[in-house]
C-alpha cells in the first residue's frame, strides 16, 4: 500500500514554505509535495517543482505566468494562475493535507476551499483564524477535518495537550520572545526603523511576521489563533515574554501542574509534527543542551508601550468581525511600515481608529469577513495617505 501523504504546499517559495520542502525532502518515504504555490517568486517556483515534481505549480501573479507555464512546458507539472486556481486545486482528490504557509488574509478563502473539500489543514497562516476563527473551526468540525497548529507557540500547546482533558485546562501560557525592541520606551519606538525592526532576536521570518513580532502583534494574533484553536476563553490566555525561546509555550491544568514543550527555535519540528501527527519521526535537527541555557528568564509583556497586544485582547473581547478589522488594518499598516511611510507607533494608531470607524457585525457570515476585509483596507490607506485626519490628527508619528 502507498502510505505516502500527498501535501500542498501553500506559500512554498516563503520561509514557512521553504522549510517545509526540506521536511518532504528529508522523509521521501513520507511525504510528497503534490501542489507548489507562489504569489511572484517565478524563478524559485521553477525551480522548486523542477525539484520536487509536483503535480500542480500555482502563480499568483498573472505576469510571471507565461514565464512559469513556459519552464515547465516539458514536465508533467500542471501550471496555474492566480488565487481562484488555488481555491480549485486544493480540493483535489489525491491531497491528503494541506499546509498554508501564505501570509494574511490571502490564507482565508483557500482554507476554507479545502476544509470543504474534507482535506486536514496544517495551519501556519495564523491569520486564517484571526479573521474567521469561529466560521473556519465549525467548518472543520462539520466537515470532520482536523487543523493541526504549525505556528511554533500552538503546535507547543497541541503538544502538551495530548492525552489531556480539555475540561483540564486552567489558562495557557503563550510565550514571547519581545521582539527586538523589548525593553524599549515609546520615545525610543517612535523613531526604530524598519532594518531595525527586521532583526529578530531568535527567528529568521518572513519580513510582515518579522515586524508584528517587534510590535508585539504577533502575540495579539496567536491570542486570537489560540481561542480558536483550543477553544478557550480570553481569561484562559496569558501572555509571557520570555527572550530566549526556548519554552514554545505552556499550558497549565486545574491542579495546578504546568507543562511546557521546548526545544531550540527551529520551525522545522513543528512543521514536521504537523504532517506526521499523531506520530513523532526520528530527525537530525540540532539539539537543545540546557548547560548552554543557565539563565532561561521569563517577564510581564509592556502593553503600554506596545499598544498593538492590548488592542488584541480588547478585540478578542469585542468578537464579531473586530479581529478581522484588526487584521486587515495590521496587514495595510505594517505594508506602510516597510515602505516607509508609516511610524512604528503609528501602526497602533490606524490599527486603532479602524476598530473604531469600521462597521462592528456581531455574528459575521463569509461575506461578512470579505467586506470588513475590504472596508478596513481603504480606510487604513487613507488614514496613512492622509497622515490620519479623521480624529487621529498628530497621531501618525512619521
Ligand atoms: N516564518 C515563520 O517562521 C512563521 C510563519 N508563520 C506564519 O506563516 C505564514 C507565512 O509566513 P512566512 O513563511 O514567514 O512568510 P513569507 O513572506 O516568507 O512567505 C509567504 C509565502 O506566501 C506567498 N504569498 C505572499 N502573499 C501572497 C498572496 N497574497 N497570495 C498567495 N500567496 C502569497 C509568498 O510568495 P512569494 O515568495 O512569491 O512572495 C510566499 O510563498 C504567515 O501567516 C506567518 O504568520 C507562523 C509561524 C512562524
Ligand atoms: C516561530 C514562530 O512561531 C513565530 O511566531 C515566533 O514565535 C515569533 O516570535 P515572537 O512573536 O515571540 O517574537
Ligand atoms: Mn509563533
Amino acid at each position: 500500500m502507498n502510505n505516502i501523504k500527498n501535501i500542498a504546499v501553500l506559500g512554498s517559495t516563503g520561509s514557512i514554505g521553504t522549510q517545509t520542502l526540506e521536511v518532504i525532502q528529508e522523509n521521501p518515504e513520507l511525504f510528497h509535495a503534490y501542489v507548489l504555490t507562489a504569489q511572484t517568486n517565478a524563478d524559485l517556483l521553477i525551480a522548486q517543482s523542477l525539484k520536487f515534481k509536483p503535480a500542480y505549480a500555482i502563480i499568483c501573479d498573472e505576469q510571471k505566468y507565461p514565464l512559469v507555464k513556459q519552464a515547465l512546458a516539458h514536465t508533467a507539472v500542471k501550471v496555474r494562475c492566480g488565487h481562484q486556481a488555488i481555491c480549485e486545486v486544493v480540493t483535489e482528490k489525491h491531497i491528503d493535507v494541506v499546509l498554508t504557509a501564505m501570509v494574511g488574509f490571502s490564507g482565508l478563502e483557500p482554507t476554507i476551499a479545502a476544509i470543504k473539500a474534507g482535506k486536514d489543514i496544517a495551519l501556519a497562516n495564523k491569520e486564517t483564524l484571526v479573521v474567521a476563527g469561529e466560521l473556519v473551526t465549525a467548518l472543520a468540525k462539520q466537515h470532520n477535518v482536523k487543523i493541526l497548529p504549525v505556528d511554533s507557540e500552538h503546535s507547543a500547546i497541541f503538544q502538551c495537550l495530548a492525552g489531556e482533558g480539555h475540561n483540564e485546562i486552567e489558562k495557557i501560557i503563550l510565550t514571547a520572545s519581545g521582539g527586538p525592541f523589548r525593553g524599549k520606551s515609546s520615545a525610543f519606538l517612535a523613531n526604530v526603523t524598519r532594518e531595525q525592526a527586521l532583526k529578530h532576536p531568535n527567528w529568521v521570518m518572513g519580513a510582515k511576521i518579522t515586524i508584528d513580532s517587534a510590535s508585539l502583534m504577533n502575540k495579539g494574533l496567536e491570542v486570537i489563533e489560540a481561542k480558536w484553536l483550543f477553544g478557550l476563553t480570553p481569561e484562559q490566555i496569558e501572555v509571557i515574554v520570555h527572550p530566549q525561546s526556548i519554552i514554545h509555550s505552556m499550558v497549565q491544568f486545574t491542579d495546578g501542574s504546568i507543562k511546557a514543550q521546548m526545544g531550540l527555535p527551529d520551525m522545522k519540528l513543528p512543521i514536521q509534527y504537523a504532517l506526521t501527527y499523531p506520530h513523532r519521526v526520528r530527525n537530525e535537527f540540532k539539539r537543545f543542551d540546557f548547560t548552554a541555557y543557565p539563565n532561561l528568564s521569563f517577564e510581564k509583556p509592556d502593553m503600554e508601550s506596545f499598544r498593538n497586544l492590548k488592542l488584541a485582547f480588547d478585540a478578542l473581547d469585542r468578537g464579531g468581525n473586530m479581529p478581522c478589522i484588526i487584521n486587515a488594518a495590521n496587514e495595510v499598516a505594517v505594508a506602510g511600515f516597510l515602505k516607509d511611510e508609516v511610524g512604528f507607533l503609528a501602526m497602533s494608531d490606524v490599527i486603532e481608529q479602524c476598530m473604531a470607524d469600521v462597521e462592528f457585525k456581531e455574528t459575521p457570515t463569509l461575506n461578512d469577513y470579505l467586506n470588513t476585509d475590504k472596508e478596513t483596507r481603504i480606510l487604513a490607506e487613507y488614514l496613512i495617505k492622509h497622515n490620519a485626519p479623521n480624529g487621529v490628527n498628530n497621531l501618525i508619528t512619521k
